[in-house]
């Protein structure tokens, strides 16, 4: 990675109570480029999003953003900090008020930082929502009166209002149609492109990571367990969970690889030393007794398992 990325996540835990969401999760994103958090529904994914949006607050571990920690930062400072970080969600019904128009909603976040006088907010706005190919009738209108693509491409176009270096987005089209759903990645992609945004990007569906992510993290049960080059993952996966979620895929035949068999474990009650184990096909003594350490294995890629050391003693 590069010397100087935009965010920089070390160590990054969260415990709600006795749920372990997050656990040691580093990773860092240079700037221009999308890092992918993959995994099954409860690995930890959103809530490494909101720790790094800091809606919640970070059991351990440091986030940092732009080269300043964002912990060190007073309330009023991480305020203005988040001009630079917005956030596109799973649901734009939930996410947008429903009682602000179209306007509204994209004059606010530049009212909220401050950006630009009455006459250029509302001309960004004019120029966002052709960015994101809705007509300027558009701008008088509620969200109700949009179909769900629609409303993501506004929820887009909110994000880019204050011109951000970076955008979080949580499952951006997991509730969208699956034919709409190309159409909106594609334009995140245009978007990105153009405006030089770094993103990080969440997602359970692993063709949707595939398409948009330089770089990927697998989480499992809270903790990156594989992370590297896209063409690594989807290429060359080490880890044996990342591949049971590759033969697990929709479109995937089994191939020769075992596919992902049972339920996610309860972040309540973590199986001791690697996590997977209770559904790795390969787990042998070592895995319910020792934690797998995370080994770089070349070109980038990183995994914790013992496999790993065993192959290499081979
Ligand atoms: N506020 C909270 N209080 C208690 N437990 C929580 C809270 N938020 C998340 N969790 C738990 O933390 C774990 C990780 O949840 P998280 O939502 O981050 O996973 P996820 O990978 O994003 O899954 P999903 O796609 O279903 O949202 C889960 O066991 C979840 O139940």
């Amino acid at each position: 990675m590069t010397d100087n990325p935009m965010l920089s996540v070390t160590g990054l835990s969260k415990s709600f109570r006795a749920v372990k969401a997050v656990r040691d999760v580093s990773f860092s994103i240079p700037r221009g480029k999308t890092f992918g958090l993959v995994g099954e529904s409860g690995s930890g994914k959103s809530t490494t999003a909101r720790l790094v949006l800091r809606l919640v607050e970070p059991t351990a571990g440091s986030i940092s953003f732009r080269g300043r920690d964002l912990a060190g930062l007073s309330a009023r400072d991480l305020r203005a900090e988040r001009r630079h970080m917005q956030m596109i969600f799973q649901d734009p019904f939930g996410s947008l008020n429903p009682r602000m128009s179209v306007r509204e909603t994209l004059v606010e976040p530049q009212l909220v930082h401050s950006v630009g006088t009455p006459d250029e907010q509302l001309r960004t706005a004019e120029r966002l929502l052709a960015e994101v190919s809705l007509p300027r009738a558009a701008l008088d209108r509620y969200p109700h009166e949009f179909s769900g693509g629609q409303r993501q491409r506004i929820a887009i176009a909110r994000a880019l209002a204050t011109n951000p270096e970076m955008i979080v987005a949580d499952e951006p089209v997991s509730a969208l149609d699956v034919s709409v759903q190309a159409q909106v990645l594609n334009l995140m992609r245009d978007l990105q492109d153009r405006h030089g945004t770094t993103m990080l990007f969440i997602s359970h569906d692993l063709r949707v990571v595939q398409f948009m992510c330089d770089e990927i993290g697998v989480m499992y049960l809270g903790e990156i367990v594989e992370q590297g080059p896209r063409d690594r993952i989807y290429g060359a996966p080490a880890h044996p969970y990342t591949q049971a979620l590759l033969a697990s895929a929709p479109g995937k035949g089994s191939g020769q690889r075992a596919r992902l068999k049972g339920e996610i474990p309860s972040a309540h009650a973590v199986p001791s030393g690697c996590a997977f184990r209770t559904r790795c096909p390969h787990a042998f003594d070592r895995c319910a007794a020792e934690k797998p350490a995370r080994r770089d294995i070349g070109g980038g890629q990183k995994a914790a398992c013992h496999l790993l050391d065993k192959a290499q003693a081979a």
